[in-house]
């Protein structure tokens, strides 16, 4: 057996800055190095970030990359960390030689050591499904990349090559080799730590050795990176497990079987695929002194999810320079979520609550609103929006449902208002996913935004988090941030008197569960009737999710936390005459 200590550097990268990300690169193999690892993984991409989307498309882009990684293998030796190996996943190109800046984009993964980058391995399979699309972009790879790094055999896989069966890890297994080292981008839904722990365990069997999984932190646009790197052992115990949402560096101490000492590549047939192997280094003296590899507890499920939220915002702010976000303070839950969130993000002191009363806003939605900023410690101002709301009407002739979303367009331009006169900052929408879902909102009213922290939050989730904000801050014997009256009180746009959600929804126990079979299941209209739900109810509640498409598709962006968001995750035509209650057969005479 030969000892391999390993680190795992689950870094927060921005997407585009290579200069930046391949500094953050260096540093973090310096701190590898200051704990005598011996083998560094960087997440998939890590360099580019990911996903890079039509970036990947520029062939200027793709240059610097490749050009950069290469650079990165000379500072390194420069630095005298080239005895390191360093296995970093960067945007590179097929060579065609005819056409010498030409060439496919491929998401591969480089292998740096001694001022060179001594190996390379393209990404297999390329998911093409969900929030991915990776069959726009690059060309998959061919061969199975095997490094003998201090006298063990290591394969190298990118992300989905862990998720197809067969392919990497089927040669992996067909290689012999002593460790599975797979570089990741994985984005954040709920329970996927779950799957994914099971997943490695299994992976980890059938490749009949150690893996090691490493996966990028933080958030871009609508997703966000949660981390949880791990390495199983061959039997498929998760031995290490590292923090979810922050940055760390997860080091092990690995006793893993000899290299088997094959010398130049082979087929693998049934994978086809293309075994070839690299000898890196010889067997490394052991490290002065032991380390105790991490194995944090996973979060509860509410905690990952407003983690995963509040990461979401934070670097959505960070990494495009805002520094301020404004919204407006209804008293209702949502409204107080989303400041509550944006204050653990950015800071209370960033964030702006504007209280909008008109001649139907109740007594509470003004105080529940001013004490909701006295607890968090945001800045509050009021601005009665009255005396515009008759201004519009000496002008133009309106009523009924016009009037009423009128109050919610002038808001919207209060906001914005202020928060063009404050750049660099943005509104937060604050609507939920149920009202997402059934266009229960007013379009350039309260969906106006530069971002939309709980667009995929459930209402029912909205309420469950509230409640374990309020829980956390307790047990942390701090003062609960959402006041009590506003996760119980009745939801009500207030946009005529005596307005309440229900009027025009159905309770949102029954809302929500229609949304998931409907939404995040795909289930159809005879599935969903035949699980128990009212026939008109679903009738009524799938042409309300039909007819918001137009709705959704301008609404800001908005973090992931489900299984599949409105956004990328869920494309559908705008202009779309297809209903399921109208079987087109039974229409024909
Ligand atoms: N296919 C299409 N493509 C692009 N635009 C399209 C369109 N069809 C309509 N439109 C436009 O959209 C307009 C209709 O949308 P919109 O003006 O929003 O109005 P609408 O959907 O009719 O009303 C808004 C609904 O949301 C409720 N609401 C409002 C505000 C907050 C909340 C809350 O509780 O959070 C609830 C409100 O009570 C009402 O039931 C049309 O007049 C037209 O201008
Ligand atoms: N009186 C108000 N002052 C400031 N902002 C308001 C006011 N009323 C509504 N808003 C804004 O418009 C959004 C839509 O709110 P509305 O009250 O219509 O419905 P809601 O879905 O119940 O939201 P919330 O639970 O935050 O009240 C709110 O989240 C808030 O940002
Ligand atoms: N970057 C990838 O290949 C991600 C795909 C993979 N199924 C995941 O979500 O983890």
């Amino acid at each position: 057996m030969a000892h391999l200590r390993i680190a795992l550097a689950q870094l927060n990268v921005i997407v585009g800055d290579i200069k930046g990300n391949g500094e953050k690169i260096l540093d973090w193999t310096r701190r590898a190095a200051a704990k005598e690892a011996q083998l560094v993984l960087f997440p998939e991409t890590a360099l580019t970030g990911y996903p890079v989307e039509d970036l990947a498309l520029r062939q200027s882009f793709i240059e610097e990359s490749r050009q950069s990684v290469s650079r990165l293998a000379s500072r390194l030796a420069d630095e005298g960390l080239g005895e390191l190996v360093v296995v970093v996943g960067y945007l590179d190109r097929t060579d065609e030689p005819e056409h010498p800046k030409k060439g496919h984009p491929q998401n591969v993964a480089a292998v740096l050591h001694r001022g060179e980058v001594v190996a390379r391995y393209a990404k297999h399979h390329l998911p093409n499904y969900g929030v991915f699309d990776e069959f726009r972009y690059f060309k998959p790879g061919n061969e199975l990349t095997v490094l003998t790094i201090g006298g063990v055999d290591v394969a190298v896989a990118i992300c989905e090559d862990l998720w197809q069966d067969g392919g990497p890890v089927a040669a992996t297994a067909e290689a012999g080799a002593g460790l599975l080292a797979v570089i990741n981008a994985s984005p954040y839904e709920r329970d996927k730590d779950d799957t994914r722990g099971e997943l490695v365990s299994r992976r980890a069997r059938e490749a009949g050795c150690a893996l090691a999984y490493v996966n990028l932190i933080g958030g871009q646009d609508e997703l966000v990176f949660d981390g949880d790197s791990m390495i199983s052992d061959a039997d498929g115990t998760l031995i290490v497990r590292g923090p979810q949402f922050v940055e760390d560096l997860v080091l092990a101490d690995l006793e893993l079987p000899d290299s088997q000492a094959v010398n130049g590549p082979t087929v693998s047939r049934a994978e086809k695929l293309i075994i070839s192997r690299h000898h890196v280094t010889d067997a490394y003296p052991a490290p002065s002194t032991p380390i105790e590899a991490p194995r944090y507890p996973r979060l509860s499920a509410d905690e990952e999810v407003y983690s995963a939220l509040v990461l979401g915002l934070r670097d959505y702010c960070g990494k495009n320079g805002i520094e301020r976000v404004y919204l407006g303070l209804s008293g209702g839950i949502d409204s107080t979520l989303v400041a509550t969130i944006a204050s653990d993000a950015i800071g209370a002191a960033n964030v702006y609550g504007i209280s909008n009363p008109s001649a139907y806003s109740s007594e509470h939605s003004k105080t529940d609103a001013a004490d909701l900023a006295q607890r968090l410690g945001l800045n509050f101002s009021t601005v009665p929006i009255a005396p515009a709301v008759d201004a519009f009407h000496s002008l133009i002739d309106i009523d009924g449902v016009a009037a009423e979303n009128l109050q919610a367009r002038i808001r919207a331009v209060i906001w914005m208002a202020e928060s063009n006169q404050h750049n660099p900052s943005i509104v937060l929408a604050c609507g939920n996913k149920s009202e997402l879902a059934v266009g229960y909102s007013t379009i350039y009213g309260d969906a106006v935004g530069g971002f939309a922290p709980i667009k995929d939050v459930p209402k029912t989730w909205v309420w469950r988090l509230a409640t374990w904000r309020n829980d956390h801050a307790v047990a942390r014997g701090e003062q609960p941030p959402i006041p009590e009256n506003s996760i119980t009180k009745e939801p009500s746009a207030e946009l005529r008197p005596g307005q309440k959600d229900t009027d025009s929804l159905p309770p949102y126990e029954v809302l929500d569960k229609i949304i998931a079979e409907y939404v995040e299941g795909d289930q159809g209209r005879a599935e969903i009737i035949a699980a128990g739900y009212d026939v008109d109810l679903v009738d009524r509640v799938m042409r309300m999710v039909d007819r918001a498409e137009y709705k959704r598709r301008q609404y800001p962006p908005g973090t992931k936390i489900s299984f599949k968001a409105f956004g990328r995750d869920r494309r559908l035509p705008i202009t779309n005459g297809w209903r399921e209650e109208h079987p087109a057969l039974e229409a024909i005479p």
